[in-house]
């Protein structure tokens, strides 16, 4: 018996638009965001993968992607599970910064350390910074556990709790589960679920609306490395498109 795990990036948010690093900064979808969730629900429901429960972040983007694209599927009924594990990586001092004058300012070695090395993560972004969660209620809870920026390893080690106490429990249990989730958060998952190395990780773009299905087999381990996008065509063009972004 497989069990089914669908992963969606939320769509294009505004800040993902105006090519601003954005982390745990709440922005809203766009209009093409909004209807690349609606899609990405649409594929979901013709390949009859109807999820029975869905995992978010406590990010609006997450949260109203995963609304959109189980409204477009008609199982917008079914338990919803939220956690700041799931959230996008904090990207420290970037958050609200410019991706193209960044590769500029810093040049290409740092910024590619900086947004995609497994272990090198950016500076700390300030508690007063205007774009710190410091003081936000819905992390109240976290008190020292607060980020104030994370590389890739940080979002592996603070995403793999929730995977390991709540997404398999529910996939033991038949559940298809849906994550709706962010780039590096899905990339984290992607890396711990296909067992990529630290450097190869580097190489994997997830693209915005994009559903991608895994099936995996009694000790969690995929049935086809790497998953299969729903629409493979669409999601390779967008992913090259993420791993352009600042050029
Ligand atoms: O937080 C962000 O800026 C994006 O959601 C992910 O950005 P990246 O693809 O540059 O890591």
């Amino acid at each position: 018996m497989t069990h089914t795990l669908v992963l969606l990036r939320h769509g294009e948010s505004e800040w993902n638009a105006k090519n601003l690093f954005t982390g745990w900064v709440d922005v809203a979808l766009t209009e093409k965001g909004r209807a690349e969730a609606v899609r990405g629900g649409e594929l979901i429901r013709e390949a009859g993968l109807l999820p029975d429960v869905v995992h978010t972040s406590l990010q609006r983007r997450a949260i109203n992607t995963a609304c959109l694209a189980l409204d477009a599927a008609d199982r917008h009924w079914i338990p919803v599970k939220r956690s700041w594990r799931l959230n996008e990586r904090h990207y420290g001092a970037l958050q609200g910064k410019d991706k193209k004058q960044t590769l500029e300012t810093f040049g290409e070695e740092q910024f590619m350390l900086w947004r995609r090395s497994f272990d090198v993560p950016p500076p700390p972004l300030d508690d007063d910074d205007e774009w710190s969660q410091a003081g936000d209620p819905r992390y109240a809870d976290l008190g020292d556990e607060l980020p104030r920026t994370e590389c890739l390893k940080d979002v592996v080690v603070r995403f793999l709790p929730w995977w390991e106490d709540e997404i398999v429990p529910d996939l033991e249990a038949g559940h298809t589960v849906l994550v709706a989730a962010h780039g590096n958060s899905l990339r984290a998952l992607v890396k711990h679920l296909d067992q990529i190395s630290d450097e190869d990780i580097a190489g994997l773009n997830i693209p915005t609306g994009m559903p991608l299905v895994y099936r995996l087999d009694e000790s969690m381990r995929p049935t086809v490395p790497g998953g299969e996008y729903l629409d493979p065509e669409a999601a390779a063009e967008a992913a090259a498109a993420v791993a352009s972004q600042g050029r």
